[in-house]
């Protein structure tokens, strides 16, 4: 077996292997906009090719920036359209691939890549480890009422307005608003203008149509919208809210549980630790299932550890096994005015840990101490785990609900 690079004109071929695995064929580009893959990057493309030439497995990435706590933006590369085809399936196919991957991604001097995992069972062996998570939130309209928040506060105020626009019509406010958005929010991706461009993706970037409730300020400048549906039998789907502030997101949450004729609404994508449930009258009212998103995988420790913004100054040595990639690594970490240092070290660890745990902890969306009860992260004293978590937080839960 060899793995090899794709180029452009290798997309249709590309595209066709990449739909066996799945059992699908490629389906029609979505109304008056262009399919998924169009977005693909083929220069940046592995095939996997069997000793007899034919074509066994496909994996690729994306060029995203990706927010880190401190609103620090870092590239990192996407992985996407990973499969090997039925018929060679558990033969470590996949494994070259992402050795092969790695060892490319790491010479292009790349030192994050993200994924999101249709297997939660496929990705910890290579470093990668869950990062960020989504609540899907169903929300029956009777029981949909605002409790008035006592406090009033942010969330409470509104001083904008909401119209309804249609998708077709409003791409290049989504592309802003989205834009905007994304630089604050730590576990967020960039969604490269070419995306916008051809309609790639899945709504409100592909061209399906959507209605956009697209909220603007006081001044009149669009700061956040809803893209939804309403589907039979009055399934009122958000794919997403996105939204500058709490208010904002309230003002639209509320605009989209107002609608007629809607038995039910269901937010696809709702960040976790947000107040929105906690608004509503009856605290009970909505049903929240839990997903991971982004899966995070660290190619170059002290890199990385010195990219993101810290909020809390403290002192941890940590001991990182990289069992994929035959390294390992014990590093001081130190953390001062919003700032770390990581440098290698020979001092006794704090706590030990694998990369993709690592990857876990990183953006801020995991707690270590979760993770030394779940008995992955050792910790060598009392309190390690403890400073951990108070170093790791982010200034709010990291959160991504970029399809790719
Ligand atoms: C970012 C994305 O694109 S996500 C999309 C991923 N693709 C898919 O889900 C499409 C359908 N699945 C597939 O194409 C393949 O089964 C893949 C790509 C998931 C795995 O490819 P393979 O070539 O079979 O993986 P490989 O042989 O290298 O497996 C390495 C190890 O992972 C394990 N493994 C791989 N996939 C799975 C799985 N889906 N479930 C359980 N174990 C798995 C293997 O058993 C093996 O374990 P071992 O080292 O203990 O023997």
């Amino acid at each position: 077996m060899e793995i090899r690079s794709t180029t452009d004109q290798d997309l249709d071929v590309f595209v066709d292997t990449l739909h066996t695995p799945f059992g699908r064929f490629p389906a029609a580009p979505a109304e008056g906009g262009g399919a998924w893959w169009s977005a693909l990057e083929m220069d940046r493309g592995l095939f996997a090719v069997a000793a007899d030439g034919r074509l066994i497995g496909t994996a690729g990435a994306y060029s995203f920036e990706l927010t880190l706590p401190g609103e620090i933006l870092a590239p990192a590369a996407g992985v996407t359209a990973v499969g090997v085809v039925p018929s060679h399936r558990r033969q470590g196919v996949l494994t070259a691939m992402m050795r092969h991957q790695l060892t490319e991604l790491r010479a292009r001097g790349e030192f994050l890549s993200v994924l999101l995992a249709s297997e939660a069972v496929i990705y910890r062996r290579f470093g990668y480890g869950p990062a960020t998570y989504t609540h899907r939130l169903t929300v029956p309209r009777h029981k949909a009422a605002f409790a008035l928040p006592r406090a009033g506060g942010e969330a409470g105020s509104d001083t904008g307005s909401i119209e309804v626009l249609r998708r077709a019509d409003c791409g290049e406010i989504l592309e802003e608003v989205y834009d905007r958005y994304r630089r604050a929010q730590p576990g967020a991706l960039s969604r490269p203008h070419r995306w916008w461009a051809v309609g790639a993706g899945q709504p409100p970037i592909s061209r399906a149509p959507r209605y956009i409730a697209v909220h603007r300020d006081a001044d009149g400048v669009p700061d956040g919208y809803a893209s939804y549906v309403v589907a039979d039998p009055g399934t009122l789907t958000v794919d997403e809210t996105i939204a500058a502030d709490d208010a904002v997101f309230t003002a639209l949450a509320r605009f989209v549980l107002a609608h007629d004729l809607a038995s039910e609404v269901v937010f696809k994508h709702v960040p976790p630790e947000h107040p929105l449930r906690w608004q509503l009258a009856d605290f009970r009212a909505g049903q929240t299932s839990d997903e991971d998103g982004l899966w995070t995988r660290l190619l170059d420790v002290p890199r990385a550890l010195t990219a993101r913004g810290w909020f809390t100054d403290g002192e941890l040595v940590l001991d990182v096994d990289d069992p994929f990639l035959g390294e390992h690594g014990r590093y001081l970490l130190t953390v001062r005015d919003g700032k770390a240092e990581c440098v290698p070290t020979d001092r006794e660890p704090d706590l030990s840990l694998d990369v993709s745990d690592l990857g876990s902890i990183y953006l801020g969306g995991t707690a270590p101490s979760l993770l030394v009860r779940a008995g992955h992260i050792r910790a060598h004293r009392p309190g390690a785990a403890a400073l951990a978590d108070a170093l790791f937080r982010a200034e709010r839960a990291p959160h991504c609900l970029h399809w790719f």
